[in-house]
């Protein structure tokens, strides 16, 4: 029988035909942070999730990359999907190369899923700290997986809300395999970019040469906004001064990505086309855009690639 899902009520849409950004990515550009959802009758969403999207599926995530300009994909396993990475896969299977992913696996997962998972195209796994969208998983649980990943030369993403990040920075600064950071530790960005909070994550990032930041999700983050939509081109500006100090102070360790399809957006989903009119406000030189873009992720995600 096909799965019928009930979206979460107030659910929001991805934004259907969305602009062609002004801002043109440089050739070889990789879309490091991205998702599928299902389609739910055919990879069902998981039992233990914490919400029901709509469907994204993954030619609609490919007709994205290339209206953008994108050539490559990084897809990161949604916490609706839990464990179960299939639809995550199948993306990456189909995608001829031009896509790799970050998978959640248990403890219990077997040798043979996980070389499975590295010949599909998978490089890391996705630690979740953000409690709206996980139950709490015992750090001795994601110790064991780190040890099963370390030998695949995997990477562990990690998602957490920037008051957690004293708690759990000694735990983060253990785990011996390269860190990369969503959506930048989620700062309070009606805080100041120079103050103890923001300070307290860049030190964190500069604790070792091996952890690497999405500066990702101005829409979620943004107070002011307005939203990216109509054209807008100025939008999200409270968020540019944190990104942009993260890209100029560690310009060999940054990642974008436009976090399709948005997944919990509560007030507006933004036009993707004038998400990536922002990236020139980040990362104000062609030589930051081309390390940003294709540079830093094709060593983490395609070392191997001529
Ligand atoms: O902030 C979020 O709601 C969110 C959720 C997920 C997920 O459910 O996997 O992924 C993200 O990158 C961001």
């Amino acid at each position: 029988m096909t799965a019928i899902f009930e979206k979460t009520p107030g659910w929001l849409d991805w934004y259907a035909g969305p602009s062609r950004p002004q801002f043109r990515p440089p050739e070889g550009a990789v879309d490091a942070h991205c998702h599928v959802f299902g389609p739910g009758a055919e990879f069902p969403f998981a039992p233990e999730r914490k919400y029901t999207p709509c469907d994204a599926s993954k030619d609609q995530l490919f007709e994205l990359r290339d209206h953008l300009g994108f050539a490559r994909n990084v897809v990161v396993q949604a916490t609706c999907h839990g464990a179960d990475n299939s639809a995550m896969v199948d993306a990456l299977r189909a995608s001829g190369g031009l896509a790799r992913g970050v998978a959640t696996v248990r403890p219990g997962v077997s040798d043979a899923e996980l070389a499975e998972l590295h010949e599909a195209g998978v490089r890391g796994v996705r630690f979740n700290f953000v409690k709206r969208l996980v139950d709490t998983v015992p750090q001795q649980d994601l110790w064991d997986v780190v040890e099963r990943i370390t030998p695949y030369g995997w990477h562990v993403v990690i998602y957490f809300e920037a008051a957690d990040l004293a708690d759990l920075r000694d735990f983060f600064l253990s785990i011996p395999v390269p860190l990369v950071i969503d959506h930048m530790g989620r700062p309070d960005v009606t805080k100041d970019p120079h103050g103890p909070e923001f300070g307290a994550f860049l030190d964190f990032m500069r604790a070792r040469p091996d952890i690497w930041c999405k500066v990702t999700c101005p829409e979620r983050l943004s107070v002011s906004g307005p939203p990216a939509l109509d054209e807008e081109q100025r939008a999200y500006l409270d968020v540019v001064p944190f990104a942009r100090r993260v890209v100029e102070e560690f310009p060999d360790r940054v990642l974008w990505g436009t976090d399709w399809p948005h997944p919990n957006l509560t007030d507006h989903m933004p036009d993707d086309g004038l998400l990536v009119d922002f990236i020139p406000h980040i990362a104000p030189t062609p030589k930051l855009r081309h390390k940003l873009l294709v540079d830093n992720p094709m060593r983490l995600y395609w070392p191997d690639a001529d």
